[in-house]
């Protein structure tokens, strides 16, 4: 902890026996988030306090200590410092956090510092729900069939951001280690090349699809599904299949549906398998068939915004990442920073309060969790909504983003 950080009254979050014990005004660390997190933020701690008021009259509260990262940092902290470890430090002191989205250049400067904190903090799942709310307006025909949780691998994979840029030293040395040692002939232009290295471990793998199996057990889901491309990538994506069914048969007792590959466990679930590229159509034209999703990172990148999309989009995809072993949590949107809306008080809120609903529920808050869903439903309901549903929406109010966490409130 730094000068920076002011320590509201409240207790900490503690992990004990595995089971998180929470009081009653536990101490939640937030990041507020570049572009336009500010904006949604603002609109967002309104809205979870409102229903916390509401479900437990003011007996519990939470008490938000602000921690500092991307553009904030470099003004609290001092240029260049994008990632404060003091910020690192306490989310892991404390547990559980928040964040809005934060500004990662494409090609060059600093790495992802969203990444950054998932790695620092073995935050090995990312997990994001994708469920339709009625009204919202959608492309596909059945929105109401989707109904789905990505678990994400959220440390390995090429998204770890190990590579080496064309033309430096590194990647001269890397290609003639290959090249030489190795025996490899198959990189095209060998003298322009960048490299990338994509670690995909047994523990990695295991340990995210046993969340998502035991999610799927504990929520009463129907099937669990390994997205991969292991046709293609053998020892990296189809090595996750095979680890992933090898937790399912060791650990959770499944038997092979007809000679395999597919499983079913005792409880009936099935664990089955869909390379990547039919997946994206089969979520399309058949998303009734898919529930809980166990995927890689940039699989399950790429996944949750096209899924979102079938929901509405972006604006109201809600997300975690989760340490289900150390307890640590941090909410976050699945979207990102929005540049181009920032400071215009205009986006939709909706995503980061429901990573906040998320949030309630990871507490065992589940009274103020539900009111922000039957909020959500009601207000949309209404056709109150921001720009991005309201320009899809016949006959909506389109509002800005904090009238619009100013409608949920009003609907707690
Ligand atoms: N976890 C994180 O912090 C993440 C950070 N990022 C970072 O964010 C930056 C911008 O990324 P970019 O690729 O533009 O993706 P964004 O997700 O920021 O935005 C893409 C588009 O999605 C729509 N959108 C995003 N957020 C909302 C919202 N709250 N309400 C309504 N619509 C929304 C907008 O669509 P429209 O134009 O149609 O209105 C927007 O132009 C990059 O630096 C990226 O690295 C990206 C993803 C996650
Ligand atoms: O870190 C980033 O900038 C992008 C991350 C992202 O798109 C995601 O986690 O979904
Ligand atoms: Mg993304």
């Amino acid at each position: 902890m730094d000068q920076h950080i002011k320590v509201p009254a409240g207790e900490k979050i503690t992990l004990q026996n595995g089971k998180l014990t929470v009081p009653n005004q536990p101490i939640v660390p937030f990041i507020e988030g570049d572009g336009t997190g500010p904006d949604i933020w603002q609109a967002s701690v309104r809205v979870l306090d409102a229903a916390v008021e509401k479900a437990y009259g003011g007996e519990r509260q939470i008490a938000w200590m602000e921690v500092y990262a991307g553009d904030k940092a470099n003004e609290v902290y001092g240029e260049q410092v994008w990632l404060p470890k003091s910020t690192v430090d306490t989310i892991r002191e404390y547990l559980v956090g928040i964040k809005g989205p934060l500004t990662t250049p494409v090609g060059g400067g600093i790495r992802s510092i969203n990444v950054a904190l998932r790695q620092e903090l073995d935050l090995y799942a990312c997990v994001r729900p994708v469920t339709y709310f009625d009204g919202v307006p959608s492309p596909v025909k059945e929105p109401q069939l989707i109904d789905m949780v990505i678990f994400r691998e959220n440390t390995e994979d090429i998204y770890a951001g190990i590579e080496f840029q064309a033309g430096t030293a590194e990647v001269q040395k890397l290609r003639d280690f290959l090249m030489t040692e190795m025996g490899v002939n198959k990189i095209r232009f060998p003298e322009t090349s960048s490299l990338g290295v994509k670690p995909v471990s047994e523990e990695g793998t295991k340990r995210l699809v046993r969340a998502a199996i035991q999610y799927a057990v504990d929520n009463g889901r129907k099937s669990v599904t390994l997205v991969h491309k292991g046709n293609i990538m053998k020892f990296t994506e189809g090595s996750f299949r095979d680890w992933g069914y090898q937790v399912a048969k060791e650990e959770f007792g499944g038997v092979e549906l007809d000679g395999g590959p597919w499983l079913q466990l005792p409880n009936g679930i099935v664990i089955k398998d869909s390379i990547a590229d039919a997946f994206l159509q089969q979520i399309l034209l058949r998303p009734a068939e898919y529930d809980v999703i166990a995927t890689l990172n940039l699989n399950g990148d790429y996944i949750s915004d096209a899924l979102a999309a079938q929901v509405g989009g972006i604006g109201i995809a809600p997300g975690a990442n989760i340490n289900y072993l150390t307890g640590h949590a941090v909410f976050e949107a699945t979207h990102g920073t929005a540049p181009k809306y920032a400071g215009q008080d205009k986006v939709n809120p909706s995503s980061v309060i429901l990573s906040g609903e998320m949030l309630l529920r990871h507490l065992g808050w589940n009274e103020a969790a539900d009111l922000i869903v039957a909020s959500m439903s009601k207000t949309i309901g209404q056709k109150t909504v921001t720009y991005d549903f309201a320009r899809l929406m016949d006959g909506a109010t389109e509002v800005k983003c904090s009238e619009f966490a100013d409608a949920l409130i009003a609907n707690l």
